[in-house]
């Protein structure tokens, strides 16, 4: 457990001001883009299974609509607050920016622990909360989609609430929805797809060959589940995983297809249970520990901080999650020679994919998980190597790299658009 006083999102306004001191901007060529542009914080009042009635603080952050509709995620958290929905607003834009699709960046959550609400309980509060933050989400506005502890069938609610308010299908509102409902074939494992392609770049541009290569990937959910299948398939060696209820090692690799079977049988889909020969069980603290070539944090932010970074011993880190490492820790690691993929790089997959999912709710077509899967790559190689790129010309780190691109688009855009009036 870390001892910082953790603040997310003065971790992006470092980053940023970091960046744009390199870009030589003044203080006002970039200030707007170190606030949220709109901010809307609601109260969601939800009738219980038992009768009762309880009240829910929900939030849906837009950071930047500069160069298109704000679009990013809805988490559902018992440690959601605001400042956390405002940097994970502000990451989205860069993210955007970096692998430059239209978009500005947005995000949204409500402080609850979905473990403990029952379905009914949970569809009454997503569609609540929906109503609630309608006046500002819509396709040419704000496109929220899942993230921790919300998924498709969450983002199907969205769909038909808003649509019911606005008296028509509205498809477009929000991307990850069930297929039936115009969902992209590939986008439920965009996001783990998108970490597998930038591992395996970063190693191949390090030189470090692919095949037996050892992996450690924490967080089972979405992201860290499709991560861990897809490195294993590429045929690297998983020895760690983990989630919530802790993790599991093996040193000769772990079967990660009998792992998945195992957490996909079980409601909540947790780890804890699974037994097998050779299998040990560790804390999520010695996960992140391990020694290992690939280390792939997958769950939440601020997981390696300045008390462990000098601990960790993998050679290259791929930020799966949004801000798991903490700006301290940045530097340690820095000094350590660790290599770094940013979560605006390296997680982007999730939205490139929701990007192609809304294309297609607009234009009312449908594309092959082939071609989605494509273009994913497509997008994701370039971006990795313009973030290579830059940041071999500049002598930054990956993060540094990432912003330099990123921040000189948004503020490029905000800057010729003008201030209005
Ligand atoms: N779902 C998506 O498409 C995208 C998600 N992300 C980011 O990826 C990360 C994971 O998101 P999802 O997989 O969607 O969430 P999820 O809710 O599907 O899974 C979260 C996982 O993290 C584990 N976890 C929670 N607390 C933990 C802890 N203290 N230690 C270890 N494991 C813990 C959970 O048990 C679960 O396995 C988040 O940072 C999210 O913002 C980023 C881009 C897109
Ligand atoms: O798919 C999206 O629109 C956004 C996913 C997300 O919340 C993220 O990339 O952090």
């Amino acid at each position: 457990m870390s001892t910082d006083k953790y603040n997310p999102y003065e971790n992006v306004v470092s980053t940023v001001n970091k960046a744009a001191a390199i870009l030589g901007y003044s203080h006002s060529d970039y200030e707007a883009v170190l606030y949220p542009e709109r901010e809307l914080k609601v109260s969601v009042p939800v009738c219980m299974d038992d009768g009762s009635v309880r009240v829910f603080e929900g939030y849906r952050v837009q950071h930047s609509t500069s160069r298109g509709p704000a679009k990013g995620g809805i988490r559902y958290h018992q440690n959601v607050n605001e400042d956390e929905v405002k940097a994970l607003a502000a990451w989205m834009t860069f993210k955007c920016a970096v692998v430059n699709i239209p978009y500005g960046g947005g995000k949204g959550g409500i402080v609850c622990d979905p473990t403990t609400l029952s379905e009914e309980e949970l569809r009454r509060l997503t569609r609540r909360f929906t109503a609630m933050i309608a006046p500002i989400i819509g396709p040419e506005q704000d496109i929220p989609a899942p993230d921790v502890g919300t998924n498709a069938t969450v983002m199907g609610w969205i769909m038909d609430t808003y649509s019911m308010l606005k008296g028509h299908c509205v498809p477009g509102v929000v991307t990850g929805k069930p297929l039936e409902l115009g969902g992209a074939l590939g986008r439920s494992e965009a996001t783990g797809r998108g970490v597998m392609i930038t591992s395996l770049n970063v190693l191949r541009a390090l030189q470090i060959p692919i095949s037996g290569t050892t992996a450690v990937v924490q967080g089972m959910g979405n992201v860290g589940s499709v991560s861990a299948k897809l490195l294993h398939m590429a045929g690297m060696k998983i020895l760690g995983v983990s989630d919530v209820s802790g993790g599991l090692y093996c040193e000769d690799g772990l079967d990660i297809p009998d792992i998945l079977e195992y957490i996909n049988a079980k409601r909540g889909n947790l780890l804890e249970g699974y037994e097998k020969e050779n299998v040990k069980h560790i804390t999520n603290e010695e996960l992140l520990e391990l020694e290992t070539t690939l280390l792939v944090p997958a769950a939440l932010e601020n997981q390696i901080h300045k008390d462990n970074a000098d601990r960790i011993r993998a050679k290259v880190i791929v930020e799966a999650a949004n801000g798991p490492t903490s700006i301290e820790a940045d530097e340690i690691l820095q000094k350590k020679g660790i290599v770094l993929v940013p979560d605006i790089l390296a997680n982007a997959g999730g939205v490139v994919v929701s990007y192609f999912e809304w294309v297609q709710n607009i234009q009312s077509v449908s594309w092959s998980e082939e071609h989605v899967n494509e273009q994913l790559k497509t997008i994701m190689d370039q971006a990795f190597k313009a973030v290579w790129d830059i940041s071999k010309e500049k002598e930054t780190t990956l993060r540094t790299g990432a912003y330099l691109i990123a921040v000189k688009r948004v503020v490029d855009a905000k800057n010729l658009r003008g201030i209005w009036p």
